[in-house]
């Protein structure tokens, strides 16, 4: 494979990952409105630790776990401030 190849095929990925992060902020903004009609707070330390190990033990790849860990911190960072601005509004 050259890299253009390598890049394509990263393109393809990038494609599917667009879609379910667009699939998981869905079902976020649900938990984002059952919040504001019920005064729940954005953040669930719990939950979010629960994830994050889920996340951790399901990467196969050892030299990969950080990284991806890191992603899935980025990515419930984001979700909690699109929640925090759905609150406010
Ligand atoms: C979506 C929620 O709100 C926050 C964001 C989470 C997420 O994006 O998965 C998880 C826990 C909360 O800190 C939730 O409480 O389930």
């Amino acid at each position: 494979m050259n890299l253009d190849d390598i890049r394509s095929d990263i393109d393809t990925l990038d494609a599917q990952l667009v879609q379910l992060l667009e699939a998981r902020m869905t079902l976020v903004s649900q938990v984002a409105t059952f919040k504001k009609m019920t005064g729940g707070r954005v953040l669930d330390n719990s939950r979010e630790l629960v994830i994050l190990d889920r996340v951790a033990s399901q990467v196969e790849n050892l030299d990969y776990a950080e990284t991806v860990v890191n992603t899935f911190k980025d990515i419930l960072k984001n979700s909690r401030a699109y929640q925090e601005k759905v609150l406010k509004k």
